[in-house]
């Protein structure tokens, strides 16, 4: 029994896996993370390991306490990857990423793969029917959005995340509203629309926390699945284990 955790940027998402099962899912502040983790390593005592994504500034030291009751493995670069990574700095790219796209070419062999995660960031990841990693793009997730208006305005609200009532607003909170949401939402379809341009057919996965807020409102075909990051974790670990 595993317990995999993924450390983004604003908040952490934990999960049990008995082999591929998923029991049961988790989310915490990084504030919480020690108290959250003894609760759950309480709660399922079969847990032997912990499997740790990190593109935060939580790092080994935050793990510690648990070194003596169950082995830590923190995914890193010198980790066996199930495809061949073709960024031009590999050294660079998010452990988040990485573990998206061996997921993506774990879950869904022999072809080409886009993963959406809309998280803090929302970032952009293709994988050729190749296992190829070609690279993707990082943009600001709605969150992030919301507040760069109003840190970098002298008189914009900052507000959180509504429907916007009209694509063609009548007030400032609602052009607020239409400008992060159907801005974000026409970029991500504008991406994949981009790469339908240059690949006849890939399967895309949208993950994050703002999936569900998203797949409704995209015009695209798309897999949502908001514990993507946590099975992918899972299956890069045994993937690891396998090959290294
Ligand atoms: N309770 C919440 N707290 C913070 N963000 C949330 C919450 N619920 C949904 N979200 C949305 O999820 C996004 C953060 O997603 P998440 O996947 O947790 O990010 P990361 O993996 O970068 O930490 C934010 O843009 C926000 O819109
Ligand atoms: C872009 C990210 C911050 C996304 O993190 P998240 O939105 O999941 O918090 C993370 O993937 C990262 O730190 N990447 C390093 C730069 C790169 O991927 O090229
Ligand atoms: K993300």
């Amino acid at each position: 029994m595993i317990l995999a955790v993924d450390v983004g940027n604003t908040r952490i998402k934990a999960a049990v896996f008995e082999g591929t099962i998923l029991l049961e899912v988790f989310v915490f502040m990084k504030t919480e993370l020690e108290k959250s983790i003894q609760n759950i390593l309480n709660k399922y005592k079969k847990i032997s390991h912990l499997v740790v994504s990190s593109v935060s500034d939580v790092e080994k030291q935050a793990f510690i306490s648990f070194e003596s009751s169950v082995n830590i493995h923190f995914v890193s670069h010198k980790d066996s990857f199930p495809f061949v990574n073709c960024y031009e700095t590999p050294q660079t790219l998010g452990i988040d990423r990485m573990v998206l796209a061996a997921g993506a070419t774990l879950q869904f062999p022999s072809q080409n793969r886009l993963v959406i995660d809309a998280g803090t960031c929302v970032t952009y990841d293709f994988i050729d029917e190749n296992d190829n990693y070609l690279g993707g793009a990082i943009s600001p997730g709605l969150r992030l959005r919301y507040e760069a208006l109003h840190n970098y305005t002298a008189k914009l609200p900052l507000l959180t995340l509504e429907n916007p009532k009209h694509f063609t607003a009548k007030s400032t909170s609602e052009s607020i509203h239409s400008g992060v949401v159907n801005g974000l939402v026409c970029e991500i379809d504008g991406f994949i629309n981009q790469y339908k341009a240059q690949f006849s057919n890939f399967i895309i996965i949208l993950t994050g926390g703002d999936t569900e807020f998203l797949a409704k409102r995209l015009k695209n075909t798309i897999f949502a699945n908001s514990n993507f990051l946590l099975e992918s974790l899972n299956q890069t670990f045994q993937y690891k284990i396998k090959n290294d």
